[in-house]
């Protein structure tokens, strides 16, 4: 098993194939996520993201009139699944942590049987907004910033734990990813502030960055651009989102801040239905694809929600 650095300084010629997952919903097996996936193992992805989904929370009405929260999480499983794929496909697996709805303690014990089970990677995350809520609020004794998050892990590495004064404890050695936002993260007020944040990332001991998804490439070289001028020297993993539906080109702007090039976004609108735009889709990110590999990317990284069909029509003209 490696570091997503190791398997990045091995790769001179192609850019490494890699994917991330989602964790089936509640009740989903083990064995369908795996077969789901298995497809794309055929294009030897050296590592696996898998995503952390944050809890959310319900409001439910009791018979005495007084409401009671109920707190669920959808998407349970991250690190079962995690040393399910280690497993079975021999990959490294990545799992996403997250501040939201951790205290500093339950990420130590998260960090710890990560470690235990031989995971040496991690993305620490801030996470997105708990619903219902329109507001970020961290945990009573949770972190407020990734960089705090990516702290806590840089401080294990050096056998620094929580509320433990003895300086005799085994290190932790996790290889340590953070987000990145070439068109700004939807909350910064603006881009320049959310550089700031992301260089409190990078001096916190974050080894490498993966990018938000886009659609420009000439987002994502803009901003490789001011970061090496800003001396971030550290690689930038490009995130790539297949459009596959008509409704995607109208939401995911929203969700996630970004533009979408006019030409591709009135190809997608004028498609008759989610078929063809799908294929729109599939060809845009082809070219993306294309145009990142002459620049000379380190890896193209995939956000393929467990599906692998669009995927798979992607990378097989490119690797
Ligand atoms: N669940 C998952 O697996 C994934 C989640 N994400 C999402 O990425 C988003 C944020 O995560 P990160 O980028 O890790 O968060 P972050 O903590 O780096 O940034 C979050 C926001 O806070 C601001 N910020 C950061 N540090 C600050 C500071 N010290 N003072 C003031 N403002 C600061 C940033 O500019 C940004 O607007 C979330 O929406 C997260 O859910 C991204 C990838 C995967
Ligand atoms: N803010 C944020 N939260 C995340 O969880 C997240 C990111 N950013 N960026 C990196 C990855 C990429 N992620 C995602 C999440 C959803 C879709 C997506 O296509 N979602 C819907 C459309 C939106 C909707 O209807 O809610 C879809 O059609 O599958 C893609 C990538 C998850 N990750």
């Amino acid at each position: 098993m490696a570091k997503v650095t190791e398997h990045l300084a091995k790769a001179n010629e192609k850019p490494i194939f890699s994917i991330e997952i989602i964790p089936p919903a509640k009740g989903g097996k083990i064995d369908e996520l795996l077969n789901d996936i298995e497809p794309m193992m055929e294009l030897k992805p050296p590592f696996i993201d898998v995503t952390y989904q944050r809890e959310e929370y319900v409001y439910k009405t009791m018979p005495d009139g007084t409401q009671k929260e109920i707190k669920k999480r959808k998407r349970a499983g991250t690190v079962g699944i995690c040393s399910a794929i280690m497993h079975k496909f021999n990959v490294d697996p990545v799992p996403h942590i997250l501040c939201g709805g951790f205290t500093k303690e339950d990420t130590e014990d998260l960090l710890i049987d990560l470690n235990f089970l031989g995971v040496e990677n991690v993305v620490a995350l801030r996470g997105d907004t708990a619903k219902p809520f329109n507001e970020f609020k961290a945990k009573k004794d949770g972190h407020s910033y990734a960089s705090e998050l990516i702290e806590q892990v840089a401080d294990m590495n050096k056998g620094i734990y929580l509320h433990e004064e003895s300086t005799y404890l085994s290190k932790s050695d996790f290889c340590i990813g953070a987000a990145a936002y070439p068109e700004k993260h939807y909350e910064a007020i603006s881009l320049d502030i959310d550089f700031e944040n992301l260089k409190k990332k990078v001096d916190a001991g974050a080894d490498y960055l993966v990018t938000q998804m886009f659609f420009d490439n000439q987002k994502y070289f803009d901003f490789v651009k001011k970061c090496r001028e800003n001396n971030i020297h550290i690689p930038i993993i490009p995130g790539l989102k297949i459009l596959s539906t008509k409704r995607q080109s109208e939401i995911l702007p929203k969700i996630f801040y970004l533009d979408l090039p006019e030409t591709f976004a009135n190809d997608v609108k004028k498609a008759n239905d989610d078929k063809a735009a799908r294929q729109i889709g599939i060809e845009w990110c082809i070219n993306q694809c294309k145009e990142l590999m002459a620049f000379g990317v380190p890896a193209l990284h995939f956000y393929t929600m467990s599906k692998s069909t669009t995927t798979l029509a992607v990378a097989k003209e490119i690797f």
